[in-house]
């Protein structure tokens, strides 16, 4: 089976300035992994990458086997119905219900409404969202509402998901209880999973792989004890995660 992710000698130019500098890393299909890295690392650059909604300036991108830049439009719509993304900022329809901006991605599907209805209770139930379906996004909570963009992210049945900012904006508690979700996630799907986050107490939590981006720069790429062994030993690393930034 082709990996899911295989990233080699990527570079991209941002004003002048490479941002993101000789990045290489292979995800296998399963596999769940957290990109880690402050603000500014390039972290969204390299999802927007990922996602094909940007060209890398040098290096190629394989997604799910396919070669991006190999791909004509057609073939790019139908790669992107097998990924599913959850983007910074928060995207909810504020005029729709949860229900409503659930089925969004579903709107040219030629699901009948009774398959689509089914497939929103599944992943309703899989993400603890039952009994808000009728609810304006407004009245969730910041991880209820979180979780509601996962589920659109989902409702496709998609074989990689992109999560950039995974606990962007979310307490302590909301965090545990994604964590929790994701957990019941990984154990009822086969989805690959690559998340972002600025949060390096985030790898307390997660049996992810990990990767540390700084400045651009894949500096560490193994499990979260491997990465949290490293940055007591290495200086730098420690500063990538912990120091002033
Ligand atoms: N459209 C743009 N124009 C100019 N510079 C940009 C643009 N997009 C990103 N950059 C720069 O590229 C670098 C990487 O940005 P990016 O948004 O990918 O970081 P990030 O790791 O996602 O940060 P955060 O955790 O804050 O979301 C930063 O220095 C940023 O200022």
């Amino acid at each position: 089976m082709a990996d899911a992710l295989d990233l080699d000698g990527i570079f991209q130019h941002v004003k002048g300035r490479a941002a993101l500098s000789d990045i290489r890393l292979r995800l296998p299909q399963g596999d769940w992994l957290l990109i880690v890295g402050p603000n500014g690392a390039g972290k969204s650059l390299l999802m927007r990458l990922v996602l094909g909604l940007d060209s890398p300036s040098a290096g190629t991108i394989r997604v799910l086997g396919q070669d991006l830049a190999a791909l004509n439009g057609r073939a790019m719509r139908a790669l992107r119905a097998r990924m599913g993304a959850v983007l910074q900022g928060g995207s909810l329809l504020a005029g729709y219900s949860v229900l409503e901006n659930l089925l969004l991605p579903l709107r040219d599907s030629p699901m009948s409404r009774d398959q689509m209805a089914y497939e929103a209770r599944l992943v309703m139930t899989l993400l603890q969202l039952d009994g808000l379906e009728n609810h304006p996004p407004r009245a969730l909570s910041l991880g209820q509402q979180r979780r509601v963009e996962l589920a659109r992210a989902l409702i496709h049945r998609p074989s990689l998901l992109i999560w950039d900012g995974f606990s962007d904006g979310l307490d302590p508690a909301a965090i545990q209880e994604t964590l929790a979700v994701l957990a019941t996630l990984r154990e009822n799907t086969k989805l690959t999973l690559i998340a972002t986050d600025n949060r390096p107490d985030i790898l307390a939590g997660a049996d992810y792989r990990v990767a540390v981006l700084d400045r651009g720069r894949l500096l560490f790429e193994g499990s979260a004890e491997a990465v949290i062994a490293a940055s007591a030993s290495r200086l730098d690393l420690r500063a990538a995660l912990w120091g002033g930034m």
